[in-house]
């Protein structure tokens, strides 16, 4: 009773101080839109925003920074007047965010949030309408973040033997991060806001919120600091030993895709963060929605507002603001157009998460059909297939084509309905461009359609996004490694898409050569329980995350395992502590020499 009393205190004391704070703004700036209300704004004066097509959307000219100091304060009052309804940080209920009441999204450069001389506006997936307005910066708007990341030494912001408080300050963050991902009602806020930007089923969206959680757990308390563990080797002489330390790099950048909005980004920055770097953060404009609110909630938690950079921007302007600020190390996660180009540019400090081209065996030993039609099911069609794990080829021995796989398989896939999100959007590969795909393949012989290849029906999916029914197509094994075929056959189609092929007992070496012959080796599944099958194939593949045994997927990023392409030196990991260490530090030898002298000693003949 006496709480509720005080939580309605509290409501109107901070509305009336919002309404202050917006008076003020607006008397101070007349000409100023708030945020959220831009439109409103406009249409009050009888203008609307100036826009242009570009990419996805349209921009709108906004006014520069003067406004700025007032647009934080107000971010953080509104903050506080929405603390009793949704978590503290969240700056609009996620089902408010709409045609009719755009979110926005802000940059954060050298601690302070501020807005882009132009803007982009996101199109809702799901009916095409502008939703989101996303700060776009141009060419001529990077200079705040080149010379925020310049701050940084190239010895970090901590190391081994330099403000070593801030390992557990991080470890103090990390846990009341968890702490707050693991209520409900932070947890439903981030899993719906997910939905809204990369439209996946509320379980797979609520995956991404897990992984994060147990991530942040794992690493709270004294384990960042043990993430830094350094080791000693005794010398040749007294006073000398070599000391192995893991130092940070100083000024990095982490790039990341649309498909993981929270996951993939959340991870790579904590990771860059607990070994001493400052990360220059860019994600996916469509998603970064999701990463503008997490870095809300950290620094509720106590991340320092200075330790993050993050802007948004198309891939053409960051490319050039990689090249000017010169991060040490930038982390790219993506296509493997963009990884190649980058390599090249940055002259190779860089780690590459790129595109997966993900294949699973199945043995010869026949079982458990159900199941491995469920995962088979799972790996290429959940979140519409758009994961760089995605099941993308199935080669089954001899023996399954006798059992109701395929039939099982299409009746999962039939399950699929765009009102739950198991099969919706694709985001970056039009209906158009997966149907031609589909009709290239079955132009090779012996190739068949196995169920799917259709647009989905009765929806408003926009025509930039993709739309179709999760689809497998048929090629015969001796088809695929044709050289004319080979490329077609394996070219990533980041949708609802899979090949499926058979091979005879005496086959194996030519699924093997398929296997050795693609260019991306992310994840693998090897479903048998076979140890000799097991040992064949295992022993003569390469790729980074291999599931084997009758449960086998390849789809599955948790925490507590490596995930990551193998066969590439400049292959990064996400999730574990070797995956942090190896992808934010570098080793550093210190070998202390500090005497004393042999007695006597003197100085030897030169050599
Ligand atoms: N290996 C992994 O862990 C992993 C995880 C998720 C996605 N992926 C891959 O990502 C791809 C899907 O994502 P996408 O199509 O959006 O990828 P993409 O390469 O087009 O974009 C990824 C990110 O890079 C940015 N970008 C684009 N060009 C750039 C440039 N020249 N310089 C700097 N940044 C640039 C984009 O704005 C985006 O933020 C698939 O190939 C998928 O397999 C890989």
């Amino acid at each position: 009773m006496c709480r509720c009393l005080i939580a309605q205190c509290a409501l109107v004391l901070s509305a009336h101080f919002l309404q202050r704070i917006r008076k003020a703004f607006l008397k101070a700036s007349p000409s100023v839109s708030l945020p959220g209300t831009l439109e409103n704004e406009a249409r009050r004066r009888n203008k609307k925003p100036k826009m242009h097509g570009l990419g996805l959307g349209l921009r709108t000219e906004m006014s520069g920074r003067a406004r700025i100091t007032a647009l934080n304060l107000l971010r953080s009052s509104f903050n506080q007047s929405r603390s009793l309804h949704s978590p503290a940080f969240a700056t609009k209920a996620v089902e408010d965010i709409s045609g009719s009441q755009p979110a926005e999204v802000y940059n954060l450069v050298q601690g302070n949030w501020e807005g882009s001389s132009t803007w982009s506006w996101i199109l809702d997936p799901l009916n095409g309408e502008p939703f989101i307005k996303v700060p776009d910066v141009q060419e001529e708007g990077l200079e705040p973040f080149v010379e925020s990341l310049s701050r940084c030494p190239k010895y970090g912001l901590h190391n081994p033997l330099r403000a070593q408080e801030r390992y557990l300050m991080f470890g103090d963050i990390s846990a009341r991060a968890a702490h707050m991902l693991a209520q409900t009602e932070v947890s439903d806020f981030f899993t719906r806001l997910i939905q809204r930007v990369s439209p996946k089923s509320y379980k797979q969206a609520q995956a991404e919120i897990y992984v994060s959680q147990k991530f942040l757990e794992n690493f709270s308390g004294d384990q960042v600091r043990f993430l830094a563990r350094s080791f000693a080797i005794p010398g040749n002489h007294l006073g000398q030993h070599s000391h192995g330390f893991r130092w940070p790099y100083g000024p990095v950048a982490i790039i990341t895709p649309f498909n993981f909005p929270l996951e993939i980004p959340l991870l790579q920055l904590m990771g860059a963060l607990y070994m001493g770097n400052k990360p220059l953060l860019k994600v996916d404009s469509k998603v970064s929605i999701v990463m503008e609110h997490m870095l809300h909630l950290l620094h509720g938690c106590g991340l320092n507002k200075e330790d993050v950079d993050f802007i948004n921007t198309d891939g053409k302007a960051m490319n050039k603001l990689l090249l000017e600020a010169n991060p040490r190390m930038t982390l790219f996660t993506g296509s493997s157009r963009v990884a190649e180009k980058l390599a090249v540019d940055l002259k190779g400090r860089v780690k590459l998460e790129d595109a997966g081209f993900d294949w699973k065996i199945l043995g010869p030993d026949v079982h458990e059909v159900d199941y491995v039609a469920w995962v088979c099911d799972q790996d290429a069609y959940a979140c519409s297939g758009q994961k760089c794990s995605a099941q993308s080829i199935l080669f089954m021995h001899e023996n399954w084509v006798s059992s109701e796989l395929i039939s099982k398989m299409q009746s999962l896939a039939e399950r699929r309905k765009l009102e739950d999100l198991t099969v919706g959007p694709v985001l970056t590969v039009t209906t158009n461009s997966m149907l031609e795909h589909v009709n290239k393949l079955l132009q090779i012989p012996g190739s068949k359609l196995l169920f799917g290849g259709k647009p989905l029906e009765n929806h408003s999916i926009p025509d930039i996004y993709g739309a179709i029914q999760p689809t497998a197509v048929f090629v015969p094994i001796d088809e695929i490694l044709k050289d004319t075929n080979f490329e077609l056959v394996t070219k990533e189609i980041f949708g609802p898409f899979q090949i499926v092929t058979e091979y005879k007992q005496d086959q194996l070496p030519k699924v093997l050569d398929a296997c050795e012959s693609m260019h991306a080796h992310l994840t693998a599944a090897v479903v048998s329980n076979d140890p000799l099958f097991l040992q064949e194939v295992l022993g003569r593949s390469v790729n980074g995350t291999t599931y084997a045994g009758i449960r086998a997927r390849t789809t599955g990023a948790p925490q507590n395992h490596w995930f990551g392409p193998a066969g590439d030196p400049r292959g990064a990991g996400i999730g574990t502590p070797d995956a942090i260490r190896l992808v934010w530090s570098c080793h550093r030898e210190i070998i202390y020499d500090i005497g004393p002298l042999p007695k006597r000693w003197e100085i030897p003949p030169s050599t």
